[in-house]
């Protein structure tokens, strides 16, 4: 599946006690037939009042905290399997409730930001994390500069910039910052450009997956910084600059602190795939639309 272009594997592991593993991760990563951003593991629930136990896993093996585009493909697949619309799923990051509109798009509950510079985790301390002193390029010109640092329960730092995201090499600057020693837990790194007091265009460098088309919680976080800096109101259209997917993610900064981001997401195929050894084979005819890899 995709996430506004995010690639997204969405593995049944219902009725299982083993997980997917890093190994699989890498190897499914590793095959341009199966090549993905985030796997979306779906667990039989863990906590009471929960549908599923979500793990995450990047396209390099690391575990994620959060993945918003990943969240709406399972969303969608679970609604097309049991024709139900709301889902309360149990992540790392906590309890997210999720769910499918009438016109097919889908609203997560992405939680509440974390500002605190030691739970973000930044290195160093600092008492205002919307500003971080954090610099790269030349001392005299960075190119890239005093970012506001975050998390949506995985960790972030929005640099802003005053011209199109797709116009800075990302790809040599992305993996400077992601290791940064600024960030103990390494960082997704987003490039945001304020387009109007309720719009934001962004581009995103995902720690542990590099170049993506699009990252749910970086647009989260992108949003929820913007609007802690004045730079736009509480909802903000962002433009994910590097999705071939021209549609929008709309993310709201609620009164209660809480980040409800709506988006699209899309079905591509379904198949099997051994969460051991990330072995696989792509279904002839699709099964089920809507339905992520089943393990076998
Ligand atoms: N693409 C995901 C983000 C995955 C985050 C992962 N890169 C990490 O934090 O390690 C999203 O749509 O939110």
């Amino acid at each position: 599946m995709n996430g506004l272009g995010n690639k997204i594997l969405v593995v049944d592991m219902r009725g299982r006690t083993d997980t997917v593993t890093p190994q699989a991760a890498i190897a499914l990563n590793a095959d341009p037939a199966t090549q993905f951003d985030q796997i979306m593991a779906i667990h039989d629930p863990k906590a009471e009042g929960t549908d599923a136990w979500i793990d995450i896993l990047n396209s390099d093996g690391s575990k994620a905290q959060a993945c918003g585009n990943g969240t709406r493909c399972v969303v969608q697949a679970l609604a097309a399997e049991t024709g139900r619309k709301a889902f309360t799923f149990q992540t790392v990051a906590g309890i997210l409730n999720a769910a499918e509109h009438e016109d097919g798009s889908i609203s997560v509950d992405m939680g509440k930001p974390v500002f605190a510079w030691n739970r973000i985790p930044l290195s160093e301390e600092f008492f205002d994390t919307s500003r971080i002193e954090l610099q790269i390029g030349p001392i005299d010109a960075p190119v890239l500069h005093s970012p506001s640092a975050m998390s949506m329960g995985n960790p972030h730092a929005i640099f802003w910039v005053d011209k199109d995201p797709m116009a800075f090499d990302l790809e040599r600057f992305g993996p400077l910052l992601e290791n940064h020693p600024m960030f103990p837990e390494k960082a997704n790194i987003t490039l945001a450009q304020v387009t109007s007091k309720g719009s934001l265009r962004t581009r995103t460098w995902e720690r542990g997956a590099g170049l993506t088309l699009a990252c749910g919680s970086a647009a989260c976080a992108a949003a929820v910084s913007a609007a802690r800096t004045g730079r736009t109101g509480r909802r903000v259209e962002i433009d994910v600059a590097s999705s071939s997917i021209r549609q929008p993610l709309v993310i709201e900064w609620r009164d209660d602190d809480h980040v409800i981001m709506t988006g699209p997401a899309e079905w591509e195929w379904s198949g099997k795939v051994d969460p051991a050894t990330g072995c696989f084979n792509r279904d002839l005819e699709p099964e089920n639309h809507g339905q992520g890899a089943q393990a076998n």
